[in-house]
């Protein structure tokens, strides 16, 4: 085994950490518990890098600085073993087609774990396994899964480094992909290791593709361009605040920055540290008048939140710029103020259904420098997936790398897979906020929940409290996407759009909101909505054209917060069961191909139906048994009580 210094950091010889930080017994002879088992903010990282050598046995070991150098050597040597694909440089350049193995294109839900020392502090809606249990599991599923690789050392940051509101971790990984995506994703430095040598609390994260490269007989094997295992975990530990992930190459079980660390260890951290850690994009919307607001919008994956945080305001004279589109890190600020920042560095966007007509923001964003996965193959050397254009090619090589025509999509066997995405940097965004990178964040006026509801959900109610506000986001339902393993369609329980990332029970999720908003100063405390804009006419066709236009609903919520400061002493909105709808005329509809029938069908909230589901949420809310907090209760039995 060699090891590859990080060259700011000569010290780190082989010799250096050979054989006592390598040692699997300690002093008196008892085995030593594996890197897993100590708490992470006290672990020295050069023993733990050590340690998971011994443990996956590597060729080598290469410590990662981030540099565009390192970006562009991973990626010739990827071209060259053919998991990445040049596009045309002079229609695409600097980007790359990768396409995975077909069995792992998603996240993988029903192998995610949280190993909490009690079952009832993850929850009924995690996966739970003790953690002593999963480790020794582990310790043999990791032994020598690295054989014949190379292991790399990946330091990033989770917002700008060094910044109050972020946090550190190190990636090792097998999968130069993973590098290459964590470079985009995240912030990838050698200062991040200065940090924790300073003492910052920082997070370990071990990924293995699950495939080394030397069989039973100690025999060489060849490699294949996405290597992978059948089997899968995705695990974490929220009290260590550590994540092992095996057997995927593919982003949210892989990338460890984004889901595994900035949601599920995150949202653990938070809750210890009174701050929030959510499934949410970012925006900084401008009126006509230069008042600014910034907005926070939580959506289950593929309902629409790099579509929001790109907007292009069909309503004239409103800007918005993106900060965000996935995930925000939120700490009440020394003024009472909600902070927030972006913690990643880049956009793992779903492709299929990004076009000009829908998010020309994101297609701008993709001219150049990107990493696609999954898409369909151009015969000139570019990429297409459905809704890139209105018609598709003659002629494609599929995202397995078979021929395609259009009849084939017409038989039901789309091009590009339905969960491909585009890795890209935020900074090449066009609509990204000058604030993006500020390390202290932006104060959030308005918080809004949202996911994908053929019927029921009306297109934009506001919370009327706080509390009401929590019990929007702890009652979303959504119909499930090709995000995740499972039947898509589907409608499931997806509270805070958090389902599959909260690292701890989902209830105590809601009594650490209600916490945290009774701790804000309640002039600039912010205002909570629920958005929907999936709503389908009896036809099976959306009714709200969606897109550009939910500018219109974003122009609402802000006014309602200038209702709510005192700016504006317009009636906006009128009373409904489920929350403040918009009053007659309030929001601007102008111009829209929407008739009276249309937006009826929008804003009606069905007794029946809803009453229907209010029983399944009083079901919901007792899985969690005496966990659920009381105010949510109340909650449920003023809804009740108002449907009837
Ligand atoms: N009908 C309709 N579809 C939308 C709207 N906004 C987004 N979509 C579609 O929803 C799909 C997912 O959108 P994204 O914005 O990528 O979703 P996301 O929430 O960022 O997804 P993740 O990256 O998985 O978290 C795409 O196919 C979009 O075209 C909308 O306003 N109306
Ligand atoms: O994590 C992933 O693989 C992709 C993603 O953003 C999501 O599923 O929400």
């Amino acid at each position: 085994m060699t090891f590859t210094a990080n060259p700011r950091r000569t010290r780190l010889a082989v010799a250096e950490l050979a054989p006592d930080t390598l040692a699997r017994t300690d002093a008196a002879g008892f085995p030593r518990p594996l890197a897993a088992s100590a708490p992470a903010p006290h672990r020295d990282p050069f023993a733990w890098v050590a340690e998971i050598a011994e443990l996956t046995q590597p060729d080598d070991v290469v410590w990662c600085d981030g540099s565009a150098e390192e970006k562009q050597r991973l990626i010739d040597q990827m071209v060259a073993a053919g998991t990445l694909l040049r596009l045309d440089e002079t229609k695409r350049p600097g980007s790359y087609l990768a396409r995975s193995d077909p069995s792992d294109v998603a996240r993988v839900e029903s192998r995610t774990f949280i190993c909490s020392e009690r079952e009832v502090d993850a929850g009924p809606t995690n996966n739970w396994r003790a953690p002593a249990e999963m480790r020794s599991e582990l310790d043999g599923v990791f032994a020598g899964s690295m054989k014949g690789r190379t292991m790399y050392v990946v330091p990033f940051s989770m917002g700008p480094v060094g910044g109050p509101i972020s946090q550190v971790g190190i990636e090792i990984t097998d999968s130069p992909y993973v590098v290459v995506s964590m470079h985009v994703m995240t912030r990838v430095s050698g200062e991040v290791l200065d940090l924790i040598e300073g003492g910052q609390q920082w997070v370990p994260a071990v990924h293995s593709v699950g495939a080394p490269l030397v069989d039973e007989h100690g025999e060489r094997t060849a490699d294949v361009p996405w290597p992978c295992n059948e089997t899968k975990y995705i695990v974490h530990y929220p009290q260590t605040r550590e994540i092992w992930s095996y057997g995927s190459g593919y982003g949210g079980n892989a990338l460890l920055g984004k889901k595994c660390f900035a949601l599920r260890i995150a949202s653990a951290m938070a809750r210890d540290e009174g701050w929030l850690a959510e499934h949410m994009l970012l925006i900084r919307i401008t009126s006509p008048e230069q008042r600014q607001y910034h907005l926070a919008a939580a959506f289950p994956s593929a309902c629409g939140k790099t579509n929001l945080a790109m907007l292009q305001p069909t309503v004239p004279g409103w800007t918005v710029e993106t900060i965000g589109d996935d995930i925000v890190w939120m700490r009440p600020g020394p003024d009472g103020t909600l902070r927030a920042i972006n913690p990643e560095a880049g956009f793992f966007g779903v492709a299929p259904g990004t076009g000009v007509e829908t998010n020309p923001t994101a297609i701008e964003t993709l001219t150049h420098d990107v990493i696609f996965t999954n898409v369909a193959l151009t015969d000139d050397g570019d990429v297409w997936w459905e809704g890139l254009t209105p018609e598709p090619p003659e002629h494609l090589v599929d995202w397995r790398g078979d021929d395609w025509t259009p009849a084939d999509g017409e038989a039901g066997r789309p091009a590009a897979h339905p969960n491909s995405r585009f890795t890209v940097s935020a900074a090449q965004c066009p609509s990204i906020a000058d604030v993006w990178e500020d390390p202290a964040g932006v104060p959030v006026d308005a918080i809004v929940f949202g996911g994908r509801r053929a019927s029921n959900v009306p297109l934009v109610a506001q919370a009327t409290s706080w509390e009401h506000g929590v019990f929007m986001g702890a009652t979303i339902s959504s119909e499930r996407t090709a995000a995740a393993e499972g039947a898509v369609g589907e409608l499931r329980r997806d509270p805070f759009a958090m389902l599959p990332f909260c690292g701890y029970n989902m209830a105590d999720h809601w009594s650490h909101w209600l916490e945290v908003g009774a701790g804000l100063a309640s002039a600039t405390r912010p205002k909570i909505f629920q958005v929907n804009w999936f709503r389908k006419d009896a036809d099976g066709a959306f009714i709200w054209p969606g897109f550009g236009e939910n500018s219109r609903v974003v122009k609402w919520i802000t006014e309602q917060i200038d209702r709510s400061r005192g700016v504006r002493t317009d009636a906006g909105a009128v009373p409904s069961p489920v929350g403040l709808l918009p009053a007659p005329g309030a929001l601007d509809v102008d111009g829209l191909d929407l008739s009276d029938d249309d937006l009826a069908a929008l804003f009606d909230v069905p007794a029946e139906a809803w009453l229907a589901e209010a029983e399944l949420t009083g079901e919901f809310f007792d899985t969690f048994g005496d966990r659920t907090p009381a105010a949510l209760r109340e909650q449920l039995a003023g809804l009740t009580a108002r449907l009837r």
